[in-house]
């Protein structure tokens, strides 16, 4: 295989191919190298020894397609470094490391990872609350300690069935995490933006009267200013000592301090978390904590969901290049 040149160039092949930028590798690509990609030439910023000013230098005025993960911060002062852009493909389903009102201005192109992996998202939203609510993870480290032989009684779980659960956020994800809640017998209530016509599931307003009417809140919104520390210490209050909070948005739409006191305090049962606000940073008091469940931000990834954000991903670059309409265009900027 070629090596890359300074420019980011792999073959001579590329020439004749759509250039596409990469600043940071995404997720796919760690796992599943670039092949995928054979039909674009992938200008690698991190593979450059230039400095990533000069780098995006040379194809500033060319590269019209830019492929990024979640976590890479796509601000102003990196787009003014690349004014012919017209398409950012990312491949998160959040939103929040994009300038959104700087895109809008610009006319930039979003292209999200959609609904591709609102399943497996959803999935680990029940399984972290189940988790919680039956002591799975303390379970599995009584028994690893040698403790079910001895006096020490393991405490009783919480049944799952006709909880009341609140989901904060009803986009493709809150709709999953509805679907299998409900076959759960659970009763799912939710807020978002908007009140959703197709659904009947009770709708809130506001979240703070969602949290009182719940035994559970789910976070499935993304991050905004609107939504950043929108669980605050009334919010979790609302919700009680029995309630339990799981988030798999994002860590900053907790206000992630008062959350940790109300649980040392017991103001609330547990949490399962897979997000955090300074990741991969996890407050230490959680981590002593037997009725918190920790998972490393890894909600959205299965080898299946990443086979089909390949795929997902290859099909919007190929929409763009030959202007046909976007997969999963962001239509809210
Ligand atoms: O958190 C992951 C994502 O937004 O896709």
């Amino acid at each position: 295989m070629a090596t890359p040149n300074h420019l980011g160039n792999h073959d001579h092949r590329s020439k004749e191919l759509p250039q596409v930028l990469v600043l940071e590798p995404p997720p796919i690509m760690k796992f599943y190298g670039d092949q995928f990609l054979n039909d674009f030439q992938l200008l690698k910023a991190w593979e450059s020894p230039l400095p990533l000013d000069q780098f995006l230098s040379i194809h500033a005025q060319s590269v019209k397609a830019l492929l990024t993960p979640g976590r890479y911060p796509l601000t102003r002062n990196i787009l003014q470094l690349i004014p012919s852009l017209q398409l950012v493909v990312t491949t998160s389903a959040g939103l929040n490391h994009i300038d959104l009102p700087e895109f809008q201005r610009r006319g930039i192109a979003i292209a999200s990872a959609g609904d591709v992996y609102s399943e497996d998202v959803a999935d680990m939203a029940v399984g972290l609350l189940i988790n919680v609510l039956r002591k799975i993870s303390a379970a599995d480290r009584y028994v690893r300690k040698g403790l079910w032989d001895t006096k020490a009684e393991f405490p009783l779980g919480s049944k799952l069935c006709s909880k009341r659960v609140g989901i904060v956020g009803l986009g493709s994800i809150g709709q999953e995490v509805a679907k299998r809640l409900q076959a759960f017998g659970c009763r799912v209530m939710y807020t978002s933006r908007n009140k959703k016509p197709f659904v009947s599931y009770p709708y809130y307003s506001n979240v703070l009267e969602l949290a009182a009417d719940s035994d559970v809140l789910i976070i499935c919104c993304g991050l905004t200013e609107q939504t950043r520390h929108m669980i605050n210490k009334d919010v979790m209050l609302a919700l009680g000592k029995e309630g339990v909070v799981i988030n798999i948005g994002r860590g900053a739409i907790i206000d992630e301090k008062e959350l940790v006191q109300c649980l040392v305090q017991r103001e609330l049962a547990g949490a399962g978390l897979d997000v955090f606000e300074n990741e991969p940073h996890v407050p230490r008091e959680l981590l002593a904590m037997d009725n918190v469940v920790l998972s490393p931000h890894r909600a959205v990834h299965t080898p299946e969901s990443l086979t089909a954000m390949c795929e997902h991903v290859k099909g919007n670059l190929e929409a763009f290049f030959s202007n046909k309409p976007l997969l999963s265009p962001v239509m809210n900027i």
